[in-house]
């Protein structure tokens, strides 16, 4: 058996942060002697990743999932354990490797506000040696698979959010990377916005065989893309396998949407499940995936509506869940 392309054993990063007594008194303190405390932002964690794969990293806010794609990246020194990215450890940050990576931040742009994309990305082709009709034809075909065809010309600041996203996917693929680092890459954009992404993701996994590791608070992207996931709590790993096992076993319900024609009261609506809210005329119910069908066939003949959405409940409470119920596999 041969190496897997992401290997990562007992990885670990505690990051010292100063502490500051309060008053005068301690700004002084603070000044000639400071006091450290540590926080340990990843323990210990261990997974292998085979080339090809799309793996979803769940976990809620301050788990550890950035700190974790920094060091595999390399611009996070680990305080403990190995880390290698197809055969290269990242924090030596080898040209060769630079090459084969890409890492991606919803929330960083490496786009230049006031000039054209385009100008941007003659910039990282000169970075990456890339020749003329390299470029070319890699931006040809990156812009045909994010229809971002006029846009590139237009100063960055024009862009709307989701055009803005798919430009900057593009700086960060021009070099054609194998192994994708993405940190919540569809942060903040509409739904229609959040598909292109999705639909252009799943299509660079199969085009290019590329791997991708990405860490999204949307369940939507992670249904969409991944069959695996990783779950990471407090530093530490509490899930690493099949995300239709997490589903059936943590999320045996599915969230139902339904806008009313009129107004209902809480009673009439108790009987078609676990009412999660109610605000004027829309109710989301909890309903048990094994009686979804009957349930949206009741509420269809029993009640009127307008609309009726079915979507899978919010990451932050499979993980509450998980971590509420413990993990015994
Ligand atoms: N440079 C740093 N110095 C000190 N502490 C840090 C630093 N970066 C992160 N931390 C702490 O490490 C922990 C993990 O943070 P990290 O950003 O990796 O989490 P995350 O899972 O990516 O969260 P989010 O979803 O909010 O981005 C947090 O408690 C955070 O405050």
């Amino acid at each position: 058996m041969g190496h897997p392309l992401i290997g990562v054993y007992h990885l670990s990063k505690t990051y010292p942060v100063a502490i500051k007594e309060p008053g005068l008194q301690g700004t002084l303190r603070h000044f000639w002697k400071r006091k450290y405390r540590q926080v340990e932002a990843v323990k210990k964690i261990s997974f292998e990743i085979e080339s090809g794969e799309v793996v979803g990293f769940l976990g809620a806010n301050g788990a550890g999932k950035t700190t974790t794609l920094k060091m595999l990246t390399g611009l996070v020194h680990p305080s403990g354990g190995q880390v290698q990215v197809g055969g290269y450890v990242p924090f030596k940050r080898q040209t060769e490797f630079l090459r084969n990576i890409t890492l991606v931040m919803g929330q960083k742009q490496q786009l230049l506000w006031d000039l054209p994309a385009l100008d941007s990305l003659r910039i990282n082709a000169a970075v990456y040696e890339l020749s003329t009709s390299e470029f070319r034809e890699r931006l040809g075909e990156l812009t045909e698979m994010l229809l971002l065809q006029e846009k590139l010309t237009q100063p960055v600041r024009k862009l709307s959010l989701g055009e803005r996203m798919k430009a900057e996917l593009l700086a960060a693929l021009l070099h054609r990377p194998q192994v994708l680092f993405l940190d919540e890459p569809t942060l903040g954009l509409d739904v229609n916005a959040q598909e292109n992404v999705r639909e252009f993701l799943r299509e660079y996994n199969q085009r290019y065989g590329a791997t991708i590791l990405l860490t999204s608070h949307y369940m939507a992207d992670i249904t969409a893309l991944c069959d695996r996931v990783l779950l990471i709590h407090k530093g530490g790993l509490i899930y690493d396998g099949s995300l239709q096992t997490l589903l059936d076993r943590f999320a045996p319900y599915r969230e139902v949407q339904v806008d009313l024609a009129q107004e209902y009261s809480s009673t009439e609506l108790e009987p078609y499940g676990e009412i999660e809210a109610i605000a004027g005329h829309q109710v989301r119910f909890l309903v048990q995936r094994e009686a979804l069908t009957t349930t949206i066939a009741r509420i269809l003949a029993d009640l009127e509506i307008l609309d009726l959405k079915i979507t899978d409940p919010p990451i932050e409470e499979i993980i509450g869940r998980v971590f509420r119920t413990g993990i015994t596999t």
